[in-house]
């Protein structure tokens, strides 16, 4: 059985307490995205509004940061270990980022990084993690090696445009992933799962951490938390596709929805 995510307990409190009436009111009327949908925001809000890549993918990676990110005297491994796995997209940039600034906040982030794309973008990002002493690993451990030596996974192997089986090395190192016991969070959609309709037998995150709006496939999430990030979306976006987005507490970047 999986453990419950060790780094949230005291946060997640705090929030329930403060804002469980805006919670409930405003997430029932969320929009959830379907796949096409997603990236056609996607899309625009870089040919239409201005916006680059890295850019936004700083702000999704600061935001999943922001989300794990708790005191580590609530960690259950002395060491405040996480394995951050990145895939060959955009969702695993958004770890690559997610992954230096938790080392930032002073975890340890171990990162696995096995398909890289040949841009710049995802060079530089990986540079700045290997500048920050972020040890990468050759190769996915066993998942008894996983659950000795790591508090608990960030998956960033796919996010919205994943389509199809799942191809090698990543239907592998999934593999391993479902037979851990460490809480796993994943980054906009558990990897593997059908943007829109989810999954019955793959991954089971503790934690889901969508970006911009959730995506259809997480009405099937069932883990204990479910955040919401990416604060970036303009209003006039926001009316357009009504994605009736939650107010987000002051100056917040995550918005507990769950
Ligand atoms: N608009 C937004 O909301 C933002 C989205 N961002 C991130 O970008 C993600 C989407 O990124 P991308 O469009 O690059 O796509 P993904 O990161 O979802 O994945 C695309 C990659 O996965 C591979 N792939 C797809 N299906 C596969 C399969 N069955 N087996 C093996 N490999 C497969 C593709 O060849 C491609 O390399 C979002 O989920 C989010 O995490 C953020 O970086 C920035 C803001
Ligand atoms: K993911």
């Amino acid at each position: 059985r999986r453990r419950a995510c060790p780094l949230v307990s005291v946060t997640n409190s705090l929030y329930k307490e403060c804002f469980s009436g805006q919670v409930s009111t405003m997430a029932q009327s969320i929009k959830y995205l379907g796949q096409e949908e997603a990236q056609q925001i996607d899309e625009e809000l870089f040919s239409e509004y201005g916006f680059s890549v890295d850019q936004l993918m700083e702000l999704a990676g600061l935001t999943c940061a922001l989300s794990v990110a708790y005191p580590t005297s609530s960690l259950v491994k002395a060491r405040p270990s996480l394995l951050v796995i990145c895939g060959p997209g955009n969702n695993g940039g958004d770890g690559l980022v997610c992954a230096r600034h938790l080392k930032l906040f002073g975890y340890a982030p171990t990162i696995l990084y096995p398909k890289r794309p040949n841009k710049l973008l995802f060079q530089g990002l990986t540079t700045q993690c290997e500048k920050m002493d972020i040890p990468f690993l050759t190769e996915m451990p066993e998942a008894m090696v996983v659950d000795e030596a790591y508090n608990l996974v960030i998956d960033a192997i796919f996010g919205f445009s994943f389509k199809g089986a799942v191809r090698e090395p990543f239907g592998s190192i999934l593999d391993v992933l479902k037979k851990t016991t460490v809480p796993i969070v994943s980054i906009d959609i558990p990897s593997g799962w059908d943007v829109e309709q989810g999954s019955t037998d793959g991954l089971q995150p503790d934690m889901l951490i969508s970006l911009t709006a959730p995506k259809k496939s997480a009405k099937h999430f069932c883990g204990r938390y479910h955040y919401l990030g990416g604060r970036f979306v303009p209003p006039a976006m926001e009316k357009k596709y009504q994605l009736n987005l939650p107010l987000y507490p002051n100056t917040d970047c995550v918005y507990q929805l769950q």
